[in-house]
């Protein structure tokens, strides 16, 4: 399988998948969904992969969400918004095999929403969590919001998405937002480390509990297809506009006018 977005790599049962667009930040454009769909689709039936491991290049950034160079009015892909985003969060929670996020820098926006849904989340003391949505025109209307609530909690979900604040490592432990956090120079031996236990354990037990606990919160798919739809036509507005284009200008954006 060529890949030109993403690296796909499988480590003693432990399959890689790492976002490579460290200039952008791992910021994913629609080919970047793709692939990682691709991906996660080759490892979750891999008989040889135990466990799969969601990471992104370089030191700054596991990702950042949507590529705003790509975004202008709509993503340059397929999907509803452009993206196809529903389709790439289905996928992490399909797999029948746990997926780890492995956040060693920025996990913003989009970014963030990735590491949410996957089954675990392991970071380093250099990891910085946050949304950015109502900030710089966008929002996740699905599992980046609800599922969120479901992992963290109403209150402190609400805050994360209204105040657009950032949180270390450790403040995403203590909130239940990630498993562990490890000093940065370890953290993919630790990760490794976690990823072959889990390759220890039974294969089938592991994919019952995983969709077990996927059945729970299902309905929040249908609640993001219907949510993509206003994110799309959201993002038709000037009031969307103006957050990346404010973001691209390296400026504070004004959205009050657009108050109704
Ligand atoms: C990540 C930052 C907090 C890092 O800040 P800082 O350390 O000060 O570095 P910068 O100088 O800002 O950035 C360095 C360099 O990277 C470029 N970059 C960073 N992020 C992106 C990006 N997402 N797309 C394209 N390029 C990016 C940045 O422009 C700089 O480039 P230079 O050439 O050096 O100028 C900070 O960078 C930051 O906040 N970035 C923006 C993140 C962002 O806006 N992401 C989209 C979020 S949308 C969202 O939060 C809600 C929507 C959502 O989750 C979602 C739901 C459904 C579909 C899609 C999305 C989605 O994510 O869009």
């Amino acid at each position: 399988m060529n890949f030109e977005d993403i690296l796909y790599e499988v480590r003693n049962g432990v399959a890689w998948i790492t976002i490579n667009r460290p200039d952008k930040m791992n910021a994913f454009r629609g080919q970047t969904c793709d692939e990682i769909i691709r991906a996660l689709n080759k490892a979750g039936y891999d008989r040889d992969v135990g466990a799969i491991v969601l990471a992104g290049a370089g030191d700054r950034a596991f990702c950042t969400g949507g590529d705003q160079s790509a975004h202008s009015g709509n993503y340059d892909g397929r999907g509803t918004i452009g993206l196809p985003m529903e389709e790439l969060h289905t996928a992490i929670r399909d797999v029948p095999k746990p997926v780890i996020a492995r956040v060693q820098g920025f996990a913003i926006g989009g970014g963030n929403v990735l590491a949410t849904i996957c089954d675990l989340t392991i970071c380093s003391d250099k990891a910085q969590f946050g949304q950015v949505g109502p900030k710089m025109g966008s929002v996740d209307p699905g599992y980046g919001t609800a599922f969120l609530a479901r992992v963290v909690g109403e209150k402190k979900a609400r805050e994360i998405w209204y105040l657009n604040r950032r949180y270390s490592g450790a403040e995403a432990v203590a909130m239940g937002l990630a498993n562990f956090c490890f000093p940065h120079e370890q953290l993919d031996a630790e990760v490794q480390k976690i990823g072959e236990e889990l390759c220890e354990r039974s294969p089938t037990a592991l994919a019952i509990a995983k969709r077990s606990f996927n059945a729970d919160t299902a309905h929040q798919a249908g609640i993001a297809g219907l949510g993509m739809y206003a994110l799309k036509l959201y993002y038709d507005t000037e009031e969307s506009r103006e957050g990346v284009n404010a973001l691209k200008d390296k400026r504070k954006p004004e959205f009050r006018k657009y108050a109704k």
